[in-house]
């Protein structure tokens, strides 16, 4: 499937047909607890020719059972997002159009073949949300990112050959979007599920163009990382946001952006069945360490840039074993990040330290829990079935298990078309929302200066070329992820 793949069959939904819409925001639709509970806050909302209604009755949907909820309000209710906030109310009421709705799944991406590993490398690294560089010397960015990627090429590839020669990102992703479009349709809001990837196809400017030759009339954007990172969500954001604010359809066009969704109970649930599961394979399942592996970030994205990545995580964790507890399930339980690269200093504690001391202090059995992406990928396939576990084993581990990504798991994929029909009522046009997130982007300043640009790339290239033959840099980058 690519980005279009759904864009056919999509029935609209007519806004006069359905009880809609103008809402008083008092909350965010993104909110997201883990008692179930929407927080959508008191909606006025109204019916097509009929009174106004307060709907306070919906204030505390139950996300088990929407269809009654959507019933409750006659044919449909704003829970599947039809309201038109911010019309006015005259728009409101002549608007009768129909109403099309998309949902826009932001992703890594990943190289299908050995070739596009280094070109996918060099877009990862030219990305300023990786490496960050202090603005004085952002016109190294697109060198750097040269070096880089082909110093990592040959590693990089290495890890993809051992699992089958390429990334399985596009394909597992595609089939999320396939069976989130049912559990959408199911849930009676038939939507286009569009994929972004930000740094392999299909790219975000492929996914943009077309939302927009669909005629798509509101959008959801839904992150596949249930933790927001710069690095990952909030990279893809900014790309997002600089593409429609540059279109004068996309700019207009209302849109709702879900930020993290780690607390959702769905997910929190949905980790907690796999976990327990995978504990039976165990002889002694109460003797199991629970080790959760996070992706890392380096440590400056939280302690200078504020990034909330690692508190997501420690709260997501926190959540997760609340749940095994309340199912009677008290095992031991760690967390530790992985996958880091370059020679700065990354989260701590790092995971192949710590499978190491604890193999040493004696902990026997040990279920791998990867908990920052819901695919497999090259950093679980590789990294933790492959390299992590060897190293466990060696350090005196003696049984090891791994814990699935999510995939396509039902109950997953069901919490996120609910998380999708509760964020469609805040969309709101991308040119009418600020974000700090943004930045002018090196093509904005090679229009405004082609002549001192094209300087600045010539003098960088040989500054970073100087800075990145040095032998620590060298070793750093081509190290091994673990
Ligand atoms: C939440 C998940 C992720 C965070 C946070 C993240 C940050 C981050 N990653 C790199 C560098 C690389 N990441 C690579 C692959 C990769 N990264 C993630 C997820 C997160 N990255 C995924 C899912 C993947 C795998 C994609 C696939 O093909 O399956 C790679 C390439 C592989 C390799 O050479 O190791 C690099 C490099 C940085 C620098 C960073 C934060 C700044
Ligand atoms: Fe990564």
């Amino acid at each position: 499937m690519n980005a279009a793949a759904t864009s056919h069959a999509l029935p609209s939904v007519k806004l006069s047909e359905l009880t809609t819409s103008k809402f008083n925001h008092n909350s965010s639709v993104v909110c997201f607890h883990r008692k179930h509970q929407v927080s959508f806050c008191s909606h006025t909302c109204k019916a097509s020719g009929n009174s106004n209604s307060t709907v306070s009755n919906l204030q505390k949907l139950k996300l088990d059972d929407p269809i009654k909820n959507i019933g409750l309000a006659g044919k449909s209710f704003c829970s599947v997002g039809v309201c038109t906030h911010p019309l006015s109310e005259t728009e409101s009421d002549s608007h009768v159009e129909e109403e099309k709705v998309g949902v826009l799944l932001l992703n890594l991406g990943g190289p299908e073949t050995l070739v596009d590993v280094q070109p996918f490398l060099y877009n990862l690294f030219a990305d300023p949300d990786i490496i960050r560089l202090p603005r004085l010397f952002r016109f190294l960015q697109r060198p750097l990112a040269q070096i880089i990627s082909v110093l990592r090429a040959r590693k990089s590839k290495e890890a993809y050959a051992s699992i089958g020669g390429g990334s399985p990102l596009r394909k597992i992703t595609d089939e999320q979007a396939a069976a989130l479009k049912s559990e959408l349709e199911a849930k009676k809001l038939p939507a286009n599920v569009y994929i972004a990837m930000r740094y392999w196809h299909p790219f975000t400017e492929e996914a943009a163009q077309q939302i927009k030759s669909d005629g798509i009339t509101r959008l959801v954007v839904l992150p596949l990382y249930p933790q927001f990172s710069i690095s990952t969500t909030g990279s893809s954001i900014r790309a997002l946001q600089n593409i429609f604010r540059e279109d004068k359809v996309l700019s207009k066009l209302p849109v709702a952006i879900i930020q993290s969704w780690y607390q959702r109970y769905g997910y929190i649930k949905s980790m907690a069945d796999l976990i327990e599961e995978e504990l039976q394979s165990f002889n002694k399942p109460q003797e199991v360490m629970i080790f959760f592996s996070a992706h890392g970030v380096p440590q400056t994205y939280v302690v200078d840039a504020g990034d909330p990545y690692k508190f997501q995580m420690e709260e997501c964790i926190d959540l997760i074993m609340q749940e095994l507890k309340a199912r009677g399930i008290e095992n031991n339980h760690r967390l530790a990040y992985q996958s880091r690269v370059g020679p700065v200093q990354w989260l701590k504690p790092y995971t192949d330290e710590v499978l190491v001391q604890l193999g040493q202090q004696g902990v026997k059995s040990l279920l791998a829990v990867p908990v920052s992406f819901v695919s497999e990928h090259i950093e679980t396939l590789e990294e933790i079935d492959m390299e992590y576990k060897e190293l466990a084993l060696n350090s005196g581990v003696e049984n090891w298990g791994r814990v699935p990504a999510l995939g396509c798991t039902t109950s997953f994929i069901a919490d996120l078309a609910d998380a999708v029909i509760e964020a469609l009522p805040s969309a709101t046009a991308m040119s009418a929302s600020s974000s700090s997130l943004i930045s002018s982007s090196s093509s904005q300043e090679f229009k405004r200066d082609p002549v001192g640009y094209a300087m600045k790339i010539f003098v960088g290239s040989f500054l970073a070329f100087i800075l990145l033959l040095s032998p620590r840099m060298l070793s750093a980058f081509r190290k091994p992820v673990v």
